[in-house]
């Protein structure tokens, strides 16, 4: 391995032995027929190789068991591969399961010398970080308590401000960190970015593709214990986001993409972090952004995008049906390009005579955060009454300016009944559409405010 390596993965598989029934297992180890094979092989992670270069950053996603964890696992020694091997250039310390590594029975203050010694600091050396590492925790006088008797969230505070204070080479980071406050993660995420601009390596695993997008450089995305693509982090988040929305029987065609991309190849170095060619031209001392860097993709319908668990709400005298989102064409589309104009259409049968009628619409994110949304009048300004056996047609006119990645667009329609406002209907996550990415954008983060920015020499 070079030195430019920090960690190598040669044809890694772990594979486990399951058993239909308990006895199964008791009957093999006896060695009771010989000849019979009581358990079947699992692939937990299935040959599976790749590099990452000392000051990478790296992301793993894939979907829930797609063998995220065994690999960490396997890179951070807890777990041994069934066959291949890992190599491994520099300290790694890691943050993976909540509670590995930590005696329940000692205080938090204990744990951190016993987990600090277990990454090889002396005593010396322990004792001058454990205040930064009690200040960065900020559990208060927990920090004396016995780690049993934490909650979630100041276990992983713990567990986090040991991993990221002991001067690792490599950091390892697993979910755990979502079990922690919004506050709590910012300051892990800006700890995390500081630790990458430092030149380390830092190996990630997420279900936010947002996160991987803005954290990491490239991204490798696991199926099924395999590897399906390692490339720069967007790319292979978009293809995540297809998988995950694309139905079973459909399965192979986004597979045979993926291959097709494997084999003509993504230029692996050419992320946006690590691209060192200037966006930038200079011109009368004001640098200015080239123009026309890259071109834009094309908005397309994605039949493998339909929100899989809508939650169904009971309707009450009037029932929204045929939602989309249209394109110019009137065309029904649900892969949006950044900064166009759509039209989300949806119909209402009043199937009752209603009184006071307002619809609305609301775009979140996968994790239910409200971005954006309109209603068509304020409370008590609706439709003041629309008779039975009626058929609206509703159309917001959007231009949604977001980073890449699934969204949810939710519609429904409200009803004045005995002076209280109730919904008539409403169909929850009625819509699932991906932006995009926008590739002349340098926005860094979920919304663009149209923010430009200037350069001007002195
Ligand atoms: N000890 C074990 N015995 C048998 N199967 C196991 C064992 N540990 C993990 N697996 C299986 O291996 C597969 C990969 O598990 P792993 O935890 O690595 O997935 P993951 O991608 O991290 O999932 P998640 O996103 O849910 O955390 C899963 O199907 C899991 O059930």
């Amino acid at each position: 391995m070079t030195e430019e390596i920090a960690i190598q993965v040669n044809n890694v598989s772990k594979i486990y032995k399951l058993y239909d029934k308990p006895i199964d297992r008791v009957n093999e180890s006896l060695n009771f027929i010989k000849s019979k094979k009581y358990h079947r092989e699992f692939f937990a992670v299935n040959d599976v190789s790749f590099d990452i270069k000392k000051g990478e950053t790296v992301g793993i996603i894939g979907k829930n068991g797609s063998g995220k964890s065994t690999l960490l696992k396997m890179i951070t020694g807890v777990l041994t591969p069934s066959s291949g091997n890992i190599q491994i250039n520099g300290k790694i310390s890691a943050l993976l399961e909540l509670g590995a590594g930590f005696n329940p029975e000692y205080s938090g203050r204990q744990n951190i010398y016993l987990n600090a010694s277990m990454m090889g600091l002396t005593k010396e050396e322990i004792e001058n970080k454990v205040p930064s590492i009690i200040e960065f925790a900020d559990i208060g006088p927990h920090i004396d308590q016995p780690v049993k008797t934490y909650s979630s969230g100041m276990f992983v505070r713990l567990a986090f401000a040991v991993a990221i204070n002991v001067d690792p080479e490599i950091l390892i980071v697993d979910e755990a960190l979502a079990v922690g406050d919004d506050l709590f993660q910012k300051k892990c995420f800006s700890r995390i970015d500081a630790f990458k601009k430092s030149g380390k390596t830092v190996l990630f695993v997420s279900h936010s593709g947002n996160l991987i997008v803005e954290l990491c450089d490239k991204a490798i995305l696991m199926n099924d214990g395999e590897k399906l693509i390692m490339g720069p982090s967007n790319t292979v988040v978009n293809l995540y986001q297809k998988l995950l929305f694309t139905p079973k029987d459909k399965l192979n065609n986004v597979k045979e993409q993926i291959e097709k991309i494997n084999h003509f190849g993504i230029d692996n170095n050419k992320s946006h972090t690590s691209d060192k060619k200037s966006d930038f031209e200079e011109h009368r001392g004001i640098y200015h952004l080239k123009e026309g860097l890259l071109d834009e993709q094309e908005e397309y319908f994605d039949e493998g995008l339909i929100p899989s668990n809508p939650i169904l709400y009971e309707n009450k005298g009037a029932r929204i049906f045929d939602y989309k989102i249209l394109n110019y064409k009137g065309e029904n589309i649900n892969v949006l390009r950044f900064g166009k104009k759509y039209v989300l259409s949806y119909k209402v049968h009043f199937y009752e005579k209603c009184q006071n009628v307002r619809f609305g619409m609301i775009i979140k994110t996968k994790t239910g955060i409200e971005i954006s949304g309109a209603e068509t009048a304020k409370p008590g300004n609706g439709l003041s009454s629309i008779d039975v056996n009626n058929i609206l047609t509703i159309e917001f006119e959007f231009t949604p300016k977001l980073a890449a990645g699934v969204y949810f667009l939710r519609c429904g329609v409200v009803g004045i009944e005995d002076d209280t406002e109730i919904f008539l209907d409403r169909q929850v996550d009625a819509i699932a559409f991906r932006m995009l990415e926008h590739k002349k954008s340098l926005m860094n983060s979920l919304v663009d405010f149209d923010i430009t920015s200037s350069i001007y020499k002195l």
